[in-house]
């Protein structure tokens, strides 16, 4: 199939790969002629495991290209993937701006029918709002139809998840759109038997916030939980283990630390909840409010934590960060939990030197306030405390008695679960943590 993804983004650049991959001949758009450039010299313009190697494959067979140029993606395609970004507004609910202007920019050239799929995580009721857009705007009119298909990939497993991926969830309002995506899924549903669930649009819409808010809300209850252990001194991790065990509960986003960030847990979490403010369900927005609640309280935490560990004032004192990313695997820093936290320990004074294994760049652009070093020990010279805000696992593997060297105290907040305390604590180091012991 003839297919074109808007948005070359962390969800748009591996959906684009990925459907050139399983055979589909696609072009990729965005409206940065730079991130163009670089996704057709067959790299990603952010770091993602398994990207590069995918887009130049599917580069070098020429089923895969990019391109600024919409005119010509609406002649080529014949299924248009939606994949632009859908940041919190004011109010929190979604600014819908680039999905409009996605729209505005590709139907004026779409001359004869076909689907557009929107991939993007939006406000329930989007499908039916652009479909109306995109006939008003398309010469071809009512033969623009609109189908949504949230998607469920993760940043740092982004490829494994678009090729194989847990279900695919489609939301249609015919039964040629359904065919149209079952054909186009295929050498994925019959290649690793993934299922496919076919609903309605808004339900298929309200599918995706509600799977983030899901995973937010387990990792809330987790933390939540960690602070109770704390208090009456259990060990949350062995905890969180043990429950997981239940067939009923399972094991993932049960980890216990800095809570939840990124480009979209945090952002769908709120606007689920303007969602239910404006539906009027009470019951609903409270719940929520306190998931997120819970998940800044975390970082309020850790806050009081490090200001404790150097004496109750940070003014002047020298804090390493290991970690900038929302985690670890990728060097997204929106909405990161790690940084947040550097910066709030700088504008209340410290002299904080930040480091991350793929996050600096980033970082550098999004908190320029901080210092940056090149490597974790450089970061810690001098250090009166490291805090580990990102769970990667090279800071596990340091040597305590190494970095001891660099450090004018031994102290250390892992807000991650990452180091070894028992191991640090032997090397002499006091071990703080946000209700794990190891
Ligand atoms: N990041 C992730 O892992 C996932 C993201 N999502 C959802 O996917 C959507 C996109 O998110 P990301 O890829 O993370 O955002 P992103 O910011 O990485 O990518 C968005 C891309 O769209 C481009 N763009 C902006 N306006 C445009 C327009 N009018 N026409 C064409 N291109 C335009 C931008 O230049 C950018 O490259 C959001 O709704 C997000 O909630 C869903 C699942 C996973
Ligand atoms: O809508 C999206 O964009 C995506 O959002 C999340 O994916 P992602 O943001 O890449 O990251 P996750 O791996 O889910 O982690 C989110 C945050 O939760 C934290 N987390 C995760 C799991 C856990 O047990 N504990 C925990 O604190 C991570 O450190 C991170 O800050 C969802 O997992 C994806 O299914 C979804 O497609």
């Amino acid at each position: 199939m003839k297919v074109t993804v808007i948005g070359s983004g962390h969800l748009g650049a591996p959906h684009a790969a990925g459907m050139a991959d399983i055979g589909h001949e696609v072009i990729g758009v965005d409206i940065d002629p730079a991130k163009v450039e670089t996704l057709n010299a067959g790299r990603g313009w952010f770091h993602e495991p398994e990207l590069d190697v995918l887009l130049a494959r599917n580069i070098d067979t020429g089923r895969l290209r990019f391109t600024t140029d919409f005119a010509a993606a609406a002649a080529f395609g014949d299924v248009h993937f939606l994949a632009v970004g859908t940041p919190s507004g004011p109010d929190g609910a979604y600014d819908l701006t680039q999905v409009s202007a996605a729209i505005e920019r590709l139907a004026p050239h779409l001359e004869r029918p076909c689907l557009i799929v929107g991939k993007s995580t939006v406000t329930p009721g989007t499908a039916e709002l652009i479909e109306a857009q995109a006939r008003r705007l398309s010469p071809a009119g009512d033969g623009v139809q609109v189908a949504w298909n949230p998607e469920f990939l993760r940043e740092g497993t982004a490829v494994a998840d678009t090729l194989t991926p847990d279900r695919i969830v489609l939301g249609v309002a015919t039964t040629e759109a359904e065919e149209t995506l079952r054909l186009l899924y295929a050498p994925i549903t019959s290649g690793h038997g993934c299922p496919l669930v076919v609903t309605d649009r808004i339900t298929a819409e309200m599918v995706k916030a509600t799977a983030n808010a899901y995973l937010a809300t387990r990792i809330s209850f987790v933390n939540a939980v960690a602070e109770m252990c704390t208090v009456v001194g259990a060990n949350v991790a062995e905890l969180a283990d043990a429950i997981g065990h239940d067939a009923r509960i399972g094991h993932q986003y049960l980890h216990p630390g800095l809570g939840f960030g990124g480009g979209c847990l945090p952002k769908d979490l709120h606007a689920f909840t303007a969602q239910a403010e404006r539906g009027g369900v009470a019951a609903a927005a409270e719940f929520l409010r306190g998931v997120n609640g819970v998940n800044l309280h975390m970082r309020t935490r850790a806050v009081a934590l490090a200001t404790a560990a150097v004496g109750g004032e940070v003014r002047g004192r020298r804090i390493a960060l290991w970690g900038t990313a929302f985690k670890p695997g990728i060097d997204d820093v929106r909405d990161s939990p790690a940084l947040d936290i550097a910066v709030r320990l700088h504008e209340a004074g410290a002299r904080v030197t930040a480091y991350d294994p793929q996050g600096l760049a980033m970082s550098r652009r999004s908190a320029p306030q901080l210092s940056y070093a090149t490597t974790a020990t450089e970061a810690a010279i001098d250090a009166e405390l490291i805090v580990v805000g990102t769970g990667w696992p090279e800071f596990g593997a340091l040597d305590p008695h190494v970095v001891a060297e660099r450090v004018t105290r031994r102290a250390l907040l892992d807000t991650r679960g990452v180091i070894s305390g028992r191991r640090w604590r032997a090397a002499g180091w006091s071990v703080y943590g946000l209700g794990y012991q190891s």
